[in-house]
């Protein structure tokens, strides 16, 4: 599967030791064939010791700052983001903690000589490095053959050994992929230039007990391999580490996939997971290796179903190209969050059939057709390789075929893609050779050319998992936005949209809910059932105050008020109403009482003048409205004096007092039309009885004073609340305009979401790499940040 988080190869912590094979032969002029183009000062003998996995010329070159277009950016506080940075500090986090000896993804080109057999001893030497060898090796990087000088990355002559290859290439190898890289070694040649030996080494050594010092390269890789897994268990026992490796073997035959493992499988078909981009073959075997022992046995059987032949160049000819693949699968556990990590690398092991020249091997029937399968399989190899040098060398894209031949299909992930390959390109140093072994040496240089682009192939459970957290949450956020017009739930932004959403909702019921004023609740003169309209613009002249010795407070028809001084009044169910009017207190002509009703009626003018300063106000119209309708269903009513009269008044408690207006009937309706209808008042006791003058003026005047004080507490109370009501509409048009504001806000951030998911799928598809991810993420925030919205 396509790795989401792609780390830069590393550069070698553990260097291999240095190549053991051959002295350095006097140097001599010749012309470079395949000197790097991109190494400055490139020096032929500049490379001695150098590993087929160090290339000098990206060193230092992270994978991901390649042609890259972006200006470096801060870290980012994303957690997303990241997760996604690419460093070499994290790519270290991981088992194994030990950074790989590995170059950036360039190919690793390896020549080996192999010693002349006994014919061709005697014009190479026995040690293939006699005056008639046709390719001599010149450095520990560099080979001459026909004048001309050849660099690569190492070269082993005939008197290397199995274990220095397996050092130079086998080993760097098992650390790339314990770190996560994908790596391939091919072994490319003519027939019987020792590419089988190279690979697998002669079959008595790898089945034999003993561990013969002719073994290859891949039974040594899984000796290495297990013995690595080992030793990373052991030394990261907090981890939990798990390995799990499974390996499959197959041959390529004529152009047909036949399955070593289980030889009755022949014709397989290469299959492309379309998502992951992952080529594979179908139904081929796969086992797992727990052991060397297990590893063995594979090979073992392989190889022996392997097609062979005999040819003039090679007694045992491989007729195939064979494919030793093997899955790594590790998991570790991060203690400190609790988290997986996975890493899946893939080793293949090819050993490709030997070109040959069929004029020279003299091939018939069968070896003639398989040396014409292998040779067009070869030409189309070595025509993909000529095609991804060149792209590697100018930059400039072009259609790379694949699909021209199985072996090219099947590994074209080692081919210009994710995987670190190393090509071990095997030559005779027979004289006859020569044209083959040039042959073989520019094929190598051109393999030299390309650059891979392996990455570690790890994924994080909390990776995916914020992933798919971070998707869900943004389709969540923008279906909430959509339905509800992008104001409810959710937090940051949408909080004041909800709050503003929140307050109209409070305003509405706030205007909608009946007027109440607590602070009349709060009166101590709740019983008090007043018409204040009934007060409102009094005469003192005509003012005419009934007073009940419960006070209790009754309207009268002014007819039965105005003709008597203090007439008996019944129009309320007997009710006596003392009626001390104008003339009244006149005829007691004494100073004293007109100073009562001096005092009396200033103190209700002061009352009312608070109270008409307060007429036009809605609510005091409401409110009058209400008591209005209140008093003519309920009257007459009374009023518990002691609630609002001092102690010393308790006296007055059996006096009933009527508050009688003189224009009871109709009063409702009356009063919007003509107020001063209204205005006449009189107290008057509800039993009729007639108190004496002083004492009932006293009561009168404190009773009134006492009603007055409550309108006024009422009034302060109203206007207060009016006060607060004014202010809390103010804060809600505030609100609505933030409101406004954020929807139209919400709606931009609807449209980047979509965007942002649309871009986070694709890179969980894999079909958005992750340096357009993190370019198209980059332009986005641009964008956003251009033009912020203007806050309120
Ligand atoms: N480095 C070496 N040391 C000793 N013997 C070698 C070496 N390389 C090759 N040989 C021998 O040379 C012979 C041919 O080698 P090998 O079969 O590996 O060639 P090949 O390239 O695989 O040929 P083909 O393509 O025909 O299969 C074998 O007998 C092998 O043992």
């Amino acid at each position: 599967m396509r790795s989401l988080f792609s780390r830069q190869a590393r550069h070698p912590t553990t260097p291999p030791p240095p190549f053991s094979g051959g002295e350095t032969p006097p140097r001599r002029r010749t012309p470079k064939e395949n000197v790097d183009p991109s190494t400055p000062a490139h020096h032929p003998h500049s490379g001695d010791h150098a590993s087929p996995y160090r290339s000098p010329s990206s060193a230092a070159k992270p994978l991901l700052t390649r042609n890259r277009s972006l200006p470096p950016r801060p870290p980012s506080s994303n957690p997303l983001k990241r997760k996604l940075d690419v460093s070499p500090a994290r790519a270290a986090v991981g088992p194994p903690p030990e950074a790989a000896a590995a170059s950036d993804s360039g190919v690793q080109v390896v020549v080996r000589i192999r010693p002349p057999c006994s014919v061709e001893g005697e014009e190479a030497g026995e040690d293939g490095r006699g005056p008639d060898a046709c390719v001599r090796k010149m450095a520990t990087n560099s080979v001459a053959i026909q004048g001309q000088d050849f660099t690569f990355d190492a070269v082993a002559d005939a008197a290397s050994t199995q274990e220095d290859l397996f050092k130079l290439v086998g080993q760097p190898l098992v650390e790339n992929c314990l770190s996560g890289f994908n790596s391939s070694i091919f072994a490319y040649g003519q027939t019987g230039s020792g590419k089988t030996y190279t690979m697998w080494g002669p079959l008595s050594a790898i089945s034999g007990d003993s561990m013969g010092c002719e073994r290859g390269l891949t039974p040594r890789v899984f000796e290495q391999l297990f013995s690595r897994i080992k030793e990373e268990q052991g030394k990261h026992k907090d981890k939990e580490l798990i390995y799990n490796c499974t390996c499959s073997f197959l041959e390529i035959y004529n152009e047909q996939i036949t399955d070593l493992l289980d030889p009755m499988q022949k014709n397989l078909q290469i299959r492309e997971d379309v998502k992951t981009a992952c080529v594979y073959v179908e139904s081929l075997t796969k086992e797992f290796v727990f052991t060397m022992k297990d590893v063995t046995q594979l090979l073992v059987k392989g190889l022996a179903n392997r097609r062979t032949g005999s040819t003039s160049a090679n007694a045992d000819s491989s007729r195939s190209h064979c494919v030793f693949t093997c899955v790594i699968k590790s998991e570790s556990k991060n203690l400190e969050d609790g988290s997986n990590s996975i890493r899946v690398s893939r080793i293949n092991l090819v050993d490709l059939a030997g070109s040959e020249r069929q004029k020279l091997t003299h091939a018939a029937g069968d070896r003639l057709k398989e040396a014409g399968n292998i040779n067009r399989s070869l030409s189309a190899l070595g025509n993909l390789i000529n095609i991804l040098a060149e792209i590697s060398q100018s930059g400039k894209q072009r259609h790379v075929p694949y699909r021209d031949s199985k072996l090219t299909f099947l590994l074209q992930e080692s081919l210009g893609g994710n995987a670190m390959l190393a090509m071990i390109c095997a030559v005779s140093p027979s004289e006859r050779c020569k044209n083959e072994t040039l042959s073989t040496l520019r094929f190598a240089q051109r393999a030299k050319a390309i650059k891979n682009n392996a990455v570690v192939n790890e994924q994080k459970e909390d990776d995916v998992n914020a992933l798919h957290e971070q998707i869900r949450h943004l389709k969540d956020e923008l279906h909430r936005m959509k339905s509800n017009g992008g104001s409810e739930g959710g937090n940051g932004s949408f909080s004041t949209g909800w709050n503003a959403r929140r307050s109209l909702h409070l305003l509405k019921m706030s205007l909608n809910r009946p007027t109440t004023f607590q602070a009349i609740k709060e009166d101590s003169d709740e019983e008090m059932e007043i018409d204040e309209n009934d007060v409102e613009k009094p005469s003192n002249h005509d003012m005419v105050i009934a007073l009940a010795g419960d006070i209790g407070f009754k309207r009268l028809p002014a007819s039965e008020v105005t003709n008597a001084g203090l007439s008996h009044v019944d129009a309320f169910d007997g009710d006596k109403i003392l009626m001390p009017t104008k003339r009244s207190c006149s005829d007691a002509n004494k100073l004293g009482e007109d100073r009562c009703n001096l005092n009396l009626a200033a103190s209700i003018q002061r009352g009312l003048q608070v109270i008409e300063s307060h007429q036009n106000n809605g609510a005091w119209r409401r409110a009058s409205v209400g008591l209005n309708a209140r008093i003519r269903d309920v009257l007459p009513c009374k009023v518990d004096v002691s609630t609002q009269t001092d102690p010393e008044e308790s006296q007055a408690r059996d006096n009933t007092l009527a508050l009688v207006p003189s224009c009871v009937v109709e009063i409702s309706s009356n009063e919007s039309k003509d107020p001063d209808a209204c205005r006449d008042l009189q107290l008057v006791p509800a039993d009729g009885a007639v108190p004496s003058d002083g004492l009932k003026q006293q009561q009168i005047l404190k009773a009134v004073e006492k009603v007055l004080a409550g309108s006024i507490r009422r009034e302060m109370a109203r206007d207060e609340q009016c006060a607060k009501q004014a202010v809390e509409i103010q804060q809600l048009n505030r609100l609505v305009q933030q409101y406004k504001h954020e929807r139209e806000c919400n709606a931009v951030i609807a449209q980047t979401m979509e965007g942002k998911i649309a871009r986070l799928e694709s890179l969980m598809d894999g079909t958005l790499p992750t340096d357009e991810f993190i370019h198209e993420e980059y332009l986005s925030l641009m964008n956003e940040h251009k033009d912020p919205p203007k806050e309120i």
